[in-house]
């Protein structure tokens, strides 16, 4: 479980240009929960997921990964726990090395070995069985470079990368948003299908709305910093994209209904 206690982060503090960007966050994310978290411009949820990843120190508060204190552990170690996937298709994969040698660097992660280029045919063979399961034909390119492969390929990839060291946590920045929007549904599938991996617990950005809904267990809207409404179960079900934005002012200029 991901308990998020009381966290704060301001930006240029002391400075004119001084902003609260996360201002006293509580969250707890259980194992299993797929949230989804929504929100305007500048709300927040990239830097919320940055601090949870280590990419910036927080001000106050703590953060625990189950029994795990992820508060002042440096970024490089959280990654053991945690994959990330972002919005940029290139960001994700070695773009001149081929499928399997990503594969072979991915899944060492979490392994004391440090990073290795090849593969034995038994994880060969391993990774050519999970890649079919992508449905996107990788699992007969595995020699090729990743830059062969289209956005949707090369972010399903990634996204496969991203959960086969088995984290703890899975944090996915607005993974669909460069993508059209067959291969953004193929993608957010896979997402889902993935966060089912038993003790995982999924945290997406979406600008798309209608898949905040629709996706996952849980939607959190976040606002000024704050987590201002948190949705599940039954509320979260009769809830429509139509009355979120009419009851939350939701001001989003790449807002996807
Ligand atoms: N490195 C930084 N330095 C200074 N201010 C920053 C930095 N990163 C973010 N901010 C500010 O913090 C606030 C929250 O930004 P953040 O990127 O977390 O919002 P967001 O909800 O992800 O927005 P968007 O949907 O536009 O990506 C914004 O006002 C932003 O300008």
């Amino acid at each position: 479980m991901l308990k998020i206690h009381g966290i704060s982060k301001t930006f240029g503090k002391g400075t004119i240009n001084e902003k609260v960007a996360i201002d006293d966050v509580t969250l707890e994310v259980k194992k299993g929960d797929f949230i989804t978290i929504i929100g305007s411009n500048g709300a927040g949820k990239s830097t919320l997921m940055n601090c949870i990843s280590g990419v910036l120190d927080i001000d106050e508060g703590s953060i625990f990964l189950d029994d795990i204190n992820l508060t002042r552990m440096p970024e490089y170690k959280r990654s053991k726990f945690i994959g990330r996937v972002f919005q940029d298709p290139l960001k994700g994969t070695a773009f001149d090395m081929t499928i399997e040698e990503n594969l072979a660097i991915a899944g060492s992660k979490n392994k004391s070995l440090g990073l290795q280029k090849g593969l034995s045919g038994k994880e060969r063979e391993y990774f050519r069985e999970k890649l079919a399961m992508l449905d996107m034909g990788l699992e007969n390119r595995m020699k090729q470079k990743s830059k062969l492969l289209s956005g949707g390929q090369r972010q399903a990839l990634t996204l496969f990368m991203a959960v086969i060291s088995n984290p703890k946590l899975l944090l996915l920045d607005e993974h669909t948003a460069a993508l059209d929007p067959n291969a953004a549904q193929k993608v957010l599938a896979l997402t889902e299908e993935f966060s089912k991996a038993p003790g995982l617990c999924t945290m997406m950005i979406t600008h798309n709305m209608k898949a905040a809904l629709e996706y996952g267990n849980r939607t959190i809207l976040m606002k000024d910093g704050k987590v201002v409404l948190d949705l599940i179960g039954e509320e979260r079900a009769n809830m429509s994209v139509e009355k979120l934005i009419a009851q939350f002012d939701i001001d989003n200029d790449r807002m996807l209904l």
